[in-house]
């Protein structure tokens, strides 16, 4: 570093502003890390690894408005070029957060715009990113601990995580409370009214289809801690994305998504459509009926296709290759959804954000056509969805990540958890019937809660 006159190091523009270094652990548990109240916590497990939990805030990314998914890529570029980072690749610093659904509405704002002072969404904001200071990351036997700071500090750092993580016992699965009330957010009058609009504007515009949601509010009779709902979740759903993301020191959003929506790794990525869906059925014959009706459905095989080929089409200016594989059927506790992975190369410069604004909403959470359908949903939809079916993942360095689609989620507020699920429309839907549906999504989570 340079000396300025008087003998003190000026600042120059080459000097990295945070260094992060890591270290390899042994078998310990990340209970500390998940207990860190008011310390921005996260936590992200893909079904295929690995699994990272983090918290602190080295550096923060935040956007809004329609242009928030490049301007959180064009921050990250700026912090990631101050770091400097010495350490293999699994332990290496990443950005973690995500987006709210819509581009356009501050996600505390009611759809008349006047103020929702009960809005779980207070703190998440329509885009958000931490390099966390602390981040564990977990995979294939190897566990790494990387802290992110101020040169001096880090080394400091890295000791007081590793005592405190060697020396904590396992992730526990605590104490269970009970539900004491639910509130919905749709009442099933209006939920008809709602469906049968949207039915109606299918039928007399270009709009084919609409995912509509509800939000149900539940109060506990104690606190759930995040350890236990992601322990419960990770027996529950070992093949889904289970996440938890603090918004403020006091609510996180978290969930186990089946559903996919970018992972890229150098030159290769892979996604999928999942969309239409059954029961499971309560007995092995039930559950193989309701998977021969999801196989037949003209209707659900259609609200289906609209995925793969939205897919598809917005992927094809971005990408080398895409391949389509066979549809298979996704097993959930309480539900199976159609699914459709596909692959294929990408150019390595290309950046998972780029992937992520060309694909969302797809059309298993929005609509077709897709401007169309958001306008719709904002129109006729009496909630805020927030961060819910939005991009919710992690970016590196390199524009490497993940992203997931927030669905089968909540934010967990002290004793209440508000909690998320929403269903395709398409012409001839039967609201009763999509009503049915969406209580086996809300289930898979609210089982999960006592
Ligand atoms: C919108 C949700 O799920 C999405 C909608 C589905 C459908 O309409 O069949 C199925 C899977 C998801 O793509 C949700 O879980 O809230």
């Amino acid at each position: 570093m340079e000396n300025a006159p008087g003998g003190q190091p000026s600042p120059t523009t080459e000097s990295p502003a945070l260094v992060s270094r890591s270290r390899q652990l042994g078998d310990v548990s990340v209970q500390p890390i998940l207990e860190a109240s008011s310390r921005r916590r996260l936590s992200w497990t893909a079904p295929t690894g690995p699994e990272i939990v983090g918290c602190g805030v080295a550096a923060s990314l935040t956007a809004t408005g329609p242009s928030r998914i490049d301007d959180v890529r064009e921050q990250a570029e700026t912090q990631f070029a101050r770091l400097d980072y010495d350490g293999p690749t699994v332990g290496r610093p990443r950005a973690f957060g995500g987006f709210s659904f819509h581009d356009q509405r501050p996600v505390t704002e009611t759809p008349n715009g006047s103020d929702r002072g009960d809005s779980p969404w207070e703190g998440f904001g329509p885009a958000r990113f931490v390099i966390p200071r602390v981040q564990v990351v977990s995979a294939a036997d190897e566990t790494w601990l990387t802290a992110v700071g101020s040169d001096d500090a880090v080394s400091t750092e890295l000791d007081r995580w590793q005592t405190r993580l060697e020396s904590a016992p396992a992730v526990t699965s605590g104490e269970s409370p009970t539900i004491e009330s639910q509130e919905r957010s749709t009442p099933t009058d209006a939920w008809r009214r709602q469906v049968h609009r949207a039915v109606e504007t299918i039928e007399s515009t270009e709009l084919q289809k609409i995912v509509l949601a509800q939000s149900l509010t539940a109060t506990l009779d104690g606190d759930l801690a995040l350890p236990t709902i992601l322990t419960r979740l990770q027996r529950r759903y070992p093949a889904c994305y289970r996440f938890a993301i603090d918004g403020t020191d006091s609510s996180s959003f978290f969930g186990a998504t089946p559903e996919r929506l970018i992972a890229k790794d150098g030159t290769t990525f892979e996604t999928e459509a999942l969309a239409g869906s059954v029961p499971r059925g309560e007995t092995p014959e039930a559950e193989t009926s309701h998977a021969a009706d999801l196989r037949r459905s003209e209707k659900l095989d259609a609200e289906h296709a609209f995925v793969v080929d939205a897919i598809r089409t917005n992927l094809t200016a971005l990408v080398e290759s895409i391949t389509v594989r066979p549809q298979t059927i996704k097993r959930l506790a309480t539900i199976q959804h159609l699914q459709t992975p596909m692959h294929g190369r990408i150019g390595a410069n290309t950046h998972v954000l780029d992937i992520v604004r060309a694909l969302h909403p797809t059309p298993a959470v929005g609509g077709v056509p897709q401007t169309q359908a958001c306008e719709t949903i904002r129109a006729i939809e009496p909630i805020d969805r927030g961060w819910y079916a939005a991009p919710i993942g992690w970016f590196d360095e390199h524009g490497d990540g993940e992203f997931a689609v927030g669905i089968r989620s909540g934010v967990i507020a002290g004793e209440t958890v508000t909690l998320f699920a929403g269903n395709g429309i398409v012409a001839g839907s039967d609201a009763d019937e999509e009503a049915a549906e969406i209580d086996l999504k809300f289930r898979s989570i609210l089982d999960e809660l006592h």
